[in-house]
Order: C-alpha cells, then structure tokens, then sequence
C-alpha cells in the first residue's frame, strides 16, 4: 500500500470513529433520562487537528454527586483531604478508622466539628461509628438520634489500616445490629476475613460466604453495604441479595487490576484493600457498574498515605483518588460506553439507598485532558495520587 493510501484509510478510520462517537451522543441525549450530553458547535472545533483530544468540546452535566466511602484522616491533612472531596462532592461517608478510632457520638461529632472547621465549600460530611466488640445498642440508639450520624462500619480486626480495634467476631455484635436494624442505620462491611492461611486474593469471597451470607439472613431488614467490592463474586452476590443489600465500588477497581499493580514492577500505590483482583473481576465490576442497578454506587475509599509510607519495604493499604474522583470514573464509565448510567451511580442510588434527598444542583464535566501532579500536598508531607505524573481525560468545570 502507497503511503497516501495508508493516509486516506487512517482518516477514514477517523471519520468513522467520529461518526460513531456522534450516533452515541445522539443516543445519549435521546435515550438517556438524565444528565446531558452536550458537544460544542462545530464552528469551534478543528476538523483534522492533532488536538482533537484537546478541542472535542463534549461534556457531560449531572446532578452533583457524592462519595459513600471516603477517608478524610484528621489533624493537619484534613484541610487537604477536605479541599480535595468538598470541591464538587456534596456530602461523604466519612470512614472512621482513625488512631484512636471515632467508636461512639462523642468522638464522631468531635470529628464532625474538626472536618466542619476546615470546610470552605457546602460540602457535609456524614458521620459513620466504628464497630467494636464492646459497641452497646444505646451506643447506636444515641448516635441515630444526633441525626449526624447515619451508619456503623464493621472492619473485621487486623483485615485492613487502622482495624486493629475492629470486631473480632460478628457475632459480637449481633444485639448492635440488631438496634441498627430497628432504629435504620446502616451498617457498611470491610467485607474480608482475617484468617492468615487464606490466600489475600480469596479473602473477600470467603468473607461473603462465610460471614455476610449470615448477616443478610439473619437481619432481613438491615440496610447492609458491602464497601469497595473487588470480585465477581460480590457482584454476584449483591445482585441476588434482597433490596436491602447494596454496595460501593471505587474508580481504581473500575480501571485497574493487579497487573497493574505488579506487572512490569510493583507500584505501591495501587496497593489497596482489598487488593486488586484479576482483569476478569474488573470487567465483573464495569458490567455491574454500567449495568444501571440500583444496588451499585460511588464509592472513592480514597485513602491517603504519606509518600514514604507508601514507598516503603513494608507500604501501606489504601489509593487517593479524591483529586480526581468523578473524572476517573468518567474515565472507567466511558470505557465500557456506559456514561449514561454514570449519573444514577454518581448521584442517584447512594441517596437512594441511604433513603437521603438526592443533591439539587449539578456539576459539568468536561473531555479534556490534564497533567496530574506528582504529588499533591498532604499536612506537612505529600500524597502521591492514582495517575501522579500522567494525564486525565476528563475535567470538571469550576
Ligand atoms: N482501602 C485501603 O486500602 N485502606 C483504607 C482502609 C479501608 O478502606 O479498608 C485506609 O484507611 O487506608
Ligand atoms: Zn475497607
Ligand atoms: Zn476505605
């Protein structure tokens, strides 16, 4: 083939992607109850520019959303953190693993107030106890009625960052679970056993049969979700449960999996948990993800750990992605041709499923890509975020 030849076939393969991204976007704005799907009018794009990425003006405007799973931490980082999640989330599941962990309304509004003081947006912070084996039913029935606080987080002792003091077995809280399922409040998993002779990859699903298959049928009534899903199995699982049962997925599941983490060389920073699985679980996890269940949400587990702790013989668990948490999940959505479903994920099943008011205004997002730093500051050290020196496809306007 002459090299003009080549050319033309390259410029027509272009065109027909062009056309159809346009029949998809008609699609969108057609078929798609909520959201829009906006491109800029072709006068102000260039037709056979190499900054097509760059000028393709599509965007995307839904409801404003919100994170079910977030660690701000406490003291000198959560200006950080806060700044990060509060610029367009309106509220957060605040994860409450901190040293000493917030176990009871006293500290969990002493936390409330710390976050508060430091918030510069209306973001709202929702507060969530830490379980332990000595939390007491009045404990639960006290931090309902602060009306702050709306679920308590079961972390398995010794699964995950900071559980040290978690539950050493669920049947210790069977008389807590048994007032939450009465007084409504939800009770978030760390879904992983804690046994050192099974295998990390197999703790999630073992934990559901072993442990959560249990829960769900001895609470009929308790809102249960199982946090930062990681398998098929907790997508098989969650789909057949009853409507009580639900789940959160994070954008690092959507867009990665463990050979991303440690072929080619082991990159810390995706050590997360639970752990990345294999490709095939991450493609169970878009599936559900763009599925449009109402079971599936957003869920960040963005977990912040200084740099040196995480580039470390022994690294920390967890992933930041709260500088960038709804553009990666534009990112994972579009790659299965879903971002019509990113909406009900983003902004509608979450409050839904906590039984909330759906946020009422919304946010525009914006194909563009962007450098992501290096590092971005955290307290008096730094964070080195998912996708750190690469780009971001998607961008969200201030
Ligand atoms: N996800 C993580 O790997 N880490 C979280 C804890 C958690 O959510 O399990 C953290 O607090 O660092
Ligand atoms: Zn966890
Ligand atoms: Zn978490």
């Amino acid at each position: 083939m002459t090299n003009d030849a080549k050319l033309s076939q390259l410029w027509l393969k272009k065109d027909l992607d062009r056309d159809k991204q346009m029949i998809y976007r008609r699609w969108s704005v057609n078929k798609s109850p909520f959201g829009s799907l906006q491109r800029s009018p072709s006068h102000i794009r260039s037709s056979h520019s190499t900054q097509k990425k760059d000028t393709s003006m599509t965007t995307i405007t839904i409801t404003r959303p919100d994170d079910w799973h977030v660690h701000l931490r406490d003291g000198d980082v959560l200006a950080d953190t806060v700044r990060d999640t509060g610029r367009y989330m309106g509220r957060a599941i605040i994860m409450p693993n901190l040293v000493p962990p917030a176990t009871n309304l006293d500290s969990a509004m002493a936390y409330y107030e710390r976050i508060k003081a430091v918030t510069t947006t209306n973001f709202e912070p929702l507060m969530v106890l830490y379980l332990t084996d000595n939390t007491t039913a009045e404990d639960i029935r006290a931090a309902k009625a602060s009306g702050k606080v709306v679920a308590a987080k079961l972390y398995p002792a010794g699964a995950t960052t900071n559980s040290d003091s978690g539950v050493t077995d669920v049947n210790n809280i069977y008389p807590v679970l048994e007032a939450m399922q009465e007084v409504g409040m939800l009770f978030l998993v760390h879904g992983e056993v804690t046994d050192s002779s099974i295998d990390i990859f197999d703790r999630e699903a073992i934990f559901i049969e072993n442990t959560l298959k249990q829960v769900v049928r001895d609470f009929p009534k308790l809102k249960i979700v199982l946090e930062h899903i990681t398998t098929k199995d907790a997508v098989d699982f969650v789909m057949s449960a009853p409507d009580n049962v639900a789940a959160t997925i994070t954008a690092h599941h959507l867009l990665y999996n463990r050979n991303h983490m440690l072929a080619g060389g082991i990159r810390p920073h995706f050590y997360c948990l639970p752990i990345l699985k294999r490709n095939t679980h991450q493609q169970a996890l878009l599936a559900a993800a763009a599925s449009g269940s109402k079971k599936f949400f957003l869920g960040t587990d963005s977990a912040p750990h200084a740099k040196d702790r995480k580039e470390a013989a022994c690294g920390c668990a967890g992933s930041y992605t709260a500088h960038a948490a709804i553009e990666l999940y534009a990112e994972a959505f579009e790659s299965v041709n879903a971002l019509d479903k990113l909406e009900a994920f983003a902004s509608f099943n979450g409050p839904d499923f906590y039984g909330l008011a759906r946020n009422s205004d919304t946010i525009t997002l914006v194909k563009r890509s962007w450098d992501v730093p290096a590092t971005y500051p955290l307290g008096d050290t730094g964070v080195v975020p998912i996708r750190a020196g690469e780009t971001i496809e998607w961008q969200v306007e201030n």
